[in-house]
C-alpha cells in the first residue's frame, strides 16, 4: 500500500511516523513546499526503522507529486495552524488556497485515491477538497472525529481513574465549539457513563473537550500534533487493511439526519471503499437542537468559503 501525506509540518510528520512504525503502508510519501523539509523528516523517521524495528519506507519531497503517483489513500495536513488568540475558521483564506492547490495536484497523479483532509477550518477545508477533486463523497472525508473523541474519553479516564482503551464514545458535528460530545452514546466497558459520574462533572467534561483544541494552542502557542497524527493514521489504518472500523468523520450529508449539502462530523463505517456507510443515530430533541446549532455554523462558513471560489 501507498498512502501520501502532504504538508511535513507538526501533524503530517507524526502522521507519517505512525504509519511507518506501526507498518500501516508500506511506501509512505511525504510532500511539503519548504526546501528539504520533507526529504529530512522522512530520513530521520527511516533511521529509526532498525531501532524501532519497521521496514515501511518513508521518502521525502519538495513539491514533486510525481513521486505521489497511485497512492491508495492521501492524507493533506498543509496549511497554516492557529495562534493563541485565533478560531480555526481564521484559517480559511490562507488554508483554502493550499488545500485547493494540493487536492488538484494530488487528483492529477492519484485519481482514484481516498482523501483525508486534516487542515482547518476542517469541515470546510473538505468542503473544498470535494469540489476541487469533484470525486465522490466515500472517497473524501475530514479528520476530526477520532481527536474530538479521543480529548473526550481521555478526560473521562482521568476522571474515572479507569483506562482510556475502556472509554467507548460517539461525539457529532463540526470540528469547533458547536460540536456535539453525547454522553448517551458514551460507555465505560459497556456501562453507561452516566452510571458512573455525577452530570456537573461530565458537563465540565463535555465543555473542556468543545475547547480541547484551544486549550492546546494556549499552552504551546501552536495546535496540537500527537494525537491529531495519530489520529488521522487511524483512519487510514481502516481504509487500507479494509477494517470496517466505526468512527466519527467528516462526511458531506445527502438526507440523512435531515441535513443535506453539508459537511459535519458523523459515525460512519470506515473500510476499504472509504466511507461505507453514514450510521443514522436516533438522537433526542436536545441532541437534535445541538447539532442543528453545529450545522448551522458551519454552513455559514461554507458560505464564505463558495464567496472565496
Ligand atoms: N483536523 C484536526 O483535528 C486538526 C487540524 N489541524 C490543522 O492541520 C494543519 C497543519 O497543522 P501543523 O502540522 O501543526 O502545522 P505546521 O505549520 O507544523 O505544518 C504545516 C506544513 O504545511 C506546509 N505547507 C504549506 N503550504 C503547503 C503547500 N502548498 N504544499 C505542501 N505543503 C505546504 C508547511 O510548509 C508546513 O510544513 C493546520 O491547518 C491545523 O490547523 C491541526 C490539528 C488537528
Ligand atoms: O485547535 C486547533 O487549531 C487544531 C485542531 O483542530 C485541534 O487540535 O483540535
Amino acid at each position: 500500500m501507498k498512502v501520501t501525506v502532504v504538508g511535513a509540518g507538526n501533524v503530517g510528520a507524526t502522521c507519517a511516523d505512525v504509519l511507518a512504525y506501526r507498518e500501516i503502508a508500506n511506501e509512505i510519501i511525504l510532500v511539503d513546499i519548504k526546501e528539504g523539509l520533507a526529504e529530512g523528516k522522512a530520513l530521520d523517521i527511516w533511521q529509526k526503522s532498525p531501532i524501532n524495528l519497521y521496514d515501511s519506507r518513508t521518502i521525502g519531497v519538495t513539491n514533486d507529486y510525481s513521486k505521489t503517483a497511485n497512492s491508495d489513500v492521501v492524507v493533506i495536513t498543509s496549511g497554516l495552524p492557529r495562534k493563541p488568540g485565533m478560531s480555526r475558521d481564521d484559517l480559511i483564506e490562507t488554508n483554502a488556497g493550499i488545500v485547493k492547490s494540493v487536492t488538484e495536484q494530488v487528483i492529477k497523479y492519484s485519481p482514484e485515491a481516498t482523501i483525508i483532509i486534516v487542515s482547518n477550518p476542517l469541515d470546510v477545508m473538505t468542503y473544498q477538497a470535494h469540489i476541487t477533486s469533484k470525486m465522490p463523497r466515500n472517497k473524501v472525508m475530514g479528520m476530526a472525529g477520532i481527536l474530538d473523541t479521543a480529548r473526550y474519553r481521555a478526560f473521562l479516564a482521568e476522571a474515572l481513574n479507569v483506562s482510556p482503551k475502556d472509554i467507548q464514545a460517539v461525539l457529532m458535528g463540526g470540528h469547533g465549539d458547536t460540536m456535539v460530545p453525547l454522553p448517551r452514546y458514551t460507555t465505560v466497558g459497556g456501562i453507561p457513563v452516566t452510571e458512573l459520574i455525577d452530570k456537573d462533572k461530565l458537563d465540565a467534561i463535555i465543555e473542556r473537550t468543545k475547547f480541547g483544541g484551544g486549550e492546546l494552542v494556549k499552552l504551546m502557542g501552536t495546535s496540537a500534533w500527537y494525537a491529531p497524527g495519530s489520529a488521522a493514521a487511524q483512519m487510514v489504518e481502516a481504509i487500507v487493511r479494509d477494517q470496517k472500523r466505526v468512527f466519527p468523520v467528516c462526511v458531506k450529508l445527502e438526507g440523512e439526519y435531515g441535513i443535506d449539502d453539508c459537511y459535519l462530523g458523523v459515525p460512519v463505517i470506515l473500510g476499504k471503499g472509504g466511507i461505507e456507510k453514514v450510521i443514522e443515530l436516533d438522537l433526542n430533541a436536545e441532541e437534535k437542537a445541538l447539532v442543528e446549532n453545529s450545522r448551522q455554523h458551519v454552513k455559514e462558513v461554507m458560505a464564505v468559503l463558495d464567496k472565496l471560489n
